[in-house]
């Protein structure tokens, strides 16, 4: 890695991810020497909604931070650069003097604006020329909109100032530099549909639309820049805050997919892959989103992006809801032992069904089931879901003129190595495992380092995280396509259901 860094010299990403926050300390060659991380709570108030406390939220990476910081303390290395990578479109509103949130954070599994994006269904093709996005209860606006709709108080205190929007990094910035700084980068704003992905500007026509106050909005920067300094006494370390992206951006950095064409597919809660597009803005039309990758010294990269809600929170359910699983690495143990999926398909629609389908109303279903299926059957079929989503992402890819002839892939699930042969199986291409699996954190870590001086181009992004493993399809043309086709009647059946 280029750059003349001292030998003690660390750089320290925090990873706010949907069900848990991480804080890795990177040593100067990109290897990890310290992790901390803790759950919070979710809260799913009625059908379709998700909500997480600002406040857990916030104290979960004040408490990982703060362990990594007293680590690296006594390990004495140097540590002065913070990279910040976050869940997407999840939102918080709170007010600009107390910094005192005026509800939750509304999750963005939340499905709870669906009327009301189905209600702007005429806007749908200006919003998706200008964000790439489409009009779906996924996306920032439409929450923000609830909010200020439902909370007592909320529109009018937005009228007169006296309220802040931000994703999860705003926030988070906004508490580590304790209400100095209020911005973001134009990864997270790419997911607001609030932000012209061309201009790259808050746009005032979808302000209008949303009818959010443009006074609630953060400043919006480029990944690697300067984003403030942490309070002085908030942690065991000042830091200046020199990297952010959005989870499965800094994951397609941490993956090194920075040159066109090259896609990663990250398997946390959800599942998102991602293309590089390079700095072609074009607005992809097959049912995939178009969004920013990243902006390093001014120039913008694109992604198209595949985006599935459920995967291992299909897992998570098969051991919270059904106690099928008493962990979530069991279900590869368990799916080895089962032959054949034995016709059964479960689609994982808990809070609707993402690309290409774009079915906010759609809910799970189990489709096959006779006497003889067991439970193994269904923690099987489970995981075979994923797999057949992912499938139906790279097809949309495909459909487009995108055609990846490998899937780099990170996130949870992928430890599990049952999982992994079945993806290439299924998709008919290797699929690679990289040495560091921690790629979301790596690609703050990498932006930090880039905004550091330490690190000067895209080719040190590519170079940093190489392959561990790579799974071969090995499965007979018959048997995939046997498969697929009974999981596309399967999701015609669950669209059916939800008209
Ligand atoms: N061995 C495994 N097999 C299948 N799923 C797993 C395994 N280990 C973890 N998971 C799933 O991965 C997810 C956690 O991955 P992570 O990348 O930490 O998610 P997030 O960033 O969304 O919080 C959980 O939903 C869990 O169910
Ligand atoms: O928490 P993850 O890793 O599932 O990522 C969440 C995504 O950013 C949502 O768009």
């Amino acid at each position: 890695m280029p750059g003349h860094p001292k030998s003690s010299h660390a750089y320290l990403a925090i990873d706010q991810g949907t069900t848990s926050s991480r804080a890795i300390l990177f040593n100067q060659h990109f290897e990890i020497l310290f992790t901390a991380q803790q759950e919070f709570p979710q809260y799913y108030p009625d059908n379709g909604w998700v909500e997480q406390d600002p406040e857990e939220l916030w104290q979960s990476v004040l408490n990982v931070t703060t362990q990594a910081l007293q680590a690296a303390k006594e390990q004495q290395l140097e540590v002065k650069h913070l990279g910040i990578t976050n869940q997407r479109e999840t939102i918080l509103v709170w007010h600009r003097q107390t910094g005192k949130p005026v509800y939750n954070a509304i999750v963005w599994q939340d499905r709870r604006t669906s009327a009301y994006c189905r209600a702007l269904s005429k806007h749908e093709a200006s919003v998706q020329q200008k964000t790439g996005l489409k009009l779906d209860p996924y996306f920032s606006a439409s929450k923000v909109r609830w909010i200020l709709d439902n909370v007592e108080g909320a529109a009018e205190q937005a009228a007169n100032n006296q309220l802040l929007f931000g994703t999860v990094d705003t926030f988070l910035i906004w508490k580590l530099t304790q209400g100095l700084v209020h911005a973001t980068d134009v990864t997270n704003a790419s997911r607001t549909s609030l932000f012209n992905i061309k201009t790259l500007e808050w746009d005032e026509a979808l302000l209008a639309l949303f009818d959010i106050p443009r006074t609630m909005l953060p400043e919006v920067k480029d990944c690697a820049a300067d984003f403030g300094k942490t309070a002085a006494g908030l942690l065991p370390l000042e830091l200046s805050i020199s990297g952010v992206a959005g989870d499965q951006q800094a994951a397609m950095i941490g993956q090194g997919c920075v040159t066109p064409g090259s896609v990663k597919a990250t398997y946390g809660t959800g599942c998102f892959a991602l293309v590089n597009t390079g700095t072609n803005s074009d607005i992809n039309h097959t049912g995939l989103l178009t969004t920013i990758a990243y902006t390093l010294n001014g120039v913008t990269h694109y992604a198209v992006e595949g985006s599935i809600f459920v995967a291992g929170a299909a897992v998570q359910w098969l051991r919270d809801g059904l106690g099928l699983i008493e962990k979530a690495a069991d279900s590869e143990a368990i799916a080895s032992q089962v032959s054949d999926n034995h016709g059964l398909v479960v689609v994982p629609a808990f809070t609707g069904l993402g690309a290409p389908h774009w079915a906010p109303d759609a809910r799970g279903a189990i489709f096959g089931i006779t006497r003889a299926t067991t439970a193994n059957d269904i923690v099987r079929a489970t995981l075979e879901s994923i797999c057949f989503q992912t499938h139906d992402l790279l097809s949309a890819m495909s459909s487009g003129g995108i055609s990846p002839t490998v899937l780099k892939v990170d996130g949870g699930m992928v430890a599990n190595e049952w999982f992994c042969q079945y993806l290439a199986d299924t998709l008919d291409a290797p699929v690679v495992r990289p040495q560091i699996m921690e790629t979301t954190a790596l690609g703050a870590a990498l932006l930090a380092a880039f905004q550091a001086g330490d690190i000067t181009g895209l080719t040190a992004l590519a170079t940093a995280n190489p392959c561990q493993r790579e799974f071969a399809a090995d499965t007979p043309d018959s048997l995939r396509e046997k498969h697929l086709a009974k999981w596309q009647k399967a999701v015609k059946a669950t669209l059916l259901m939800a008209e």
